[in-house]
């Protein structure tokens, strides 16, 4: 690995899905880090919020590596989202990882080798290159007819030119491909990467702006550009360490990442990127952006998972680690010991610990409220306080589940706005957790492995009676 493949990772984007956070833009807060009542998809919960954001502004200062933040409270507190309010402050560039910490425990790696790797998905990289562009605005293209009909690559010319100059570039069937792919025709203002032959469409030179009627009024119109074709440009990155490691240690090494099939990565690999890295870093050529490593469920890692944590939270690289428990006093998994939250006290005692508290009859109301808008589910003013009702008397998860079920029961019946009765009618479907328990009680007999004592699990939550 004398060179590191780097120039893949720039074609990386990132996809997010629409899901139970994806109303979060933020954690709410104005300039001074005061949280205001209901903002970016926010609401109530504001000494925790508040705390997450001071936690913020010590990341954003370079202040926090190494140290780690817990994320206490009952289920369904907003834990999760809070986080995820963390994230989306930080902006594009610093990374954020997500995982539940059950997740560790899979067949393919080790636990400590999934811990890592979640670790470097949360390190970026900034890196700077120099790079040699074409970039001017296309006369012609002109493509051979091979004499023989497929029996040779094609080729042809692409004639080039800026406000001083003109060029005529060979092209071969690679290059004829990513023009064609990018609809490239004369008239365009492109840049071409010459390393890799990725072609950029800027827009459409202003002399064609006579052609705005035949495009239309999506097309961005730039000038021609000046001085010579070829020029050497400075382009900025940010990949994280974890896309570094896969790409560099796998033949498919690009579409492991899509696919999620990254297996273990060999130590040496490793080792020469960060060696890299830190040349790169002396040479003023990168920079190093820590970002936020969250896990959910922390109580689910074993002893060996947090020694792993205390020592990882040492390197000088480690990024903000923030864990979530809903548990109290409980067993340390992989140990006889109990400890507040299952998390070992010397672990314990990095930690900085932010508490949710259960949400207000009015704060329900305002995130379903939310959530109603997030899901383009119109509700009537009277099926939402009967679904905040619902909210208060089981629990809010399960009143925001019930929306979606509710806005198709609506569809159903042909309705445009989700009323009480679809509200009663999906809550009459699907149990809550009380009312499956007590069905689980009274039928007990009728399933199989039944043990009565499970009943007082710790997911609470009470039925609501309806009016
Ligand atoms: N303060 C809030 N503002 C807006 N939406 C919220 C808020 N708190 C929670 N939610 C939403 O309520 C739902 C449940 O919250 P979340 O999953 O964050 O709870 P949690 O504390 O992580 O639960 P658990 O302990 O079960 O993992 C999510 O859809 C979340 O986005």
């Amino acid at each position: 690995m004398a060179d590191l493949k780097l120039s893949e990772t720039r074609d990386l984007t990132r996809i997010e899905r629409i899901g139970a956070h994806s109303h979060i833009r933020g954690l709410g807060l104005d300039s001074a880090l005061e949280p205001r009542a209901v903002s970016e998809g926010m609401v109530g919960q504001t000494s925790a919020r508040k705390a997450a954001g001071i936690i913020l502004q010590m990341i954003k200062e370079g202040r926090i590596a190494g140290r780690a933040v817990l994320i206490a409270g009952q289920p369904g507190t907003g834990k999760t989202a809070i986080a995820m309010g963390m994230a989306k402050s930080l902006g594009l560039e610093t990374p954020f990882a997500m995982i539940s910490a059950s997740e560790i425990f899979s067949l393919e790696m080790s636990k400590t080798e999934a811990l890592m790797q979640s670790f470097r998905k949360a390190i970026a990289v900034r890196i700077k290159e120099e790079t040699e562009v074409i970039e001017g605005e296309v006369v012609e293209i002109q493509i051979d007819r091979p004499a023989v009909a497929g029996a040779a690559l094609k080729t042809g010319k692409l004639t080039m030119k800026t406000t001083e100059m003109e060029g005529v570039y060979d092209l071969g069937a690679k290059m004829i491909e990513s023009l064609g792919k990018e609809k490239v025709q004369s008239g365009d203002v492109i840049a071409i990467d010459k390393p890799s032959g990725k072609v950029t469409k800027l827009g459409r030179s202003f002399s064609r702006s006579r052609d705005y009627d035949a495009i239309g009024p999506q097309v961005r119109f730039v000038q021609c550009p000046g001085g010579e074709l070829q020029k050497r440009k400075e382009i900025v990155h940010c990949v994280t360490l974890h896309e570094i490691d896969v790409i560099n240690s796998r033949t498919q090494g690009f579409l492991a990442l899509f696919t999620g099939d990254t297996g273990e990565i060999r130590a040496e690999v490793r080792e020469q990127i960060d060696t890299k890295v830190a040349e790169w870093r002396e040479e003023g050529k990168a920079e190093i952006v820590p970002g936020v490593l969250f896990i959910d469920e922390v109580h689910m890692l074993d002893i060996e998972c947090f020694s792993f944590l205390n020592r990882a939270l040492e390197n000088e690289m480690a990024p903000i680690l923030a864990v979530a428990t809903n548990r109290g006093i409980t067993t340390i998994r992989g140990t006889n010991y109990k400890s507040p939250h299952g998390i070992p006290i010397d672990l314990l005692d990095r930690l900085l610990i932010i508490t949710t508290q259960p949400y207000t009859k009015d704060d329900i109301h305002k995130i379903l409220d939310i959530r109603c808008q997030e899901e383009d589910v119109e509700i009537a003013e009277e099926a939402k306080a009967l679904l905040t009702h619902i909210g208060v008397e089981t629990s809010l998860r399960y009143a925001i589940h019930l929306i979606t079920a509710a806005a198709l029961a609506c569809q159903k019946r042909k309705g445009k706005v989700v009323e009480n009765e679809d509200i009663t009618r999906v809550y009459n479907l699907f149990l809550d957790v009380k009312r499956s328990t007590q069905y689980l009680m009274e039928y007990q007999e009728q399933y199989m492995f039944s043990e009565a004592s499970i009943v007082d699990g710790d997911e609470g939550g009470t039925s609501a009676k309806l009016p």
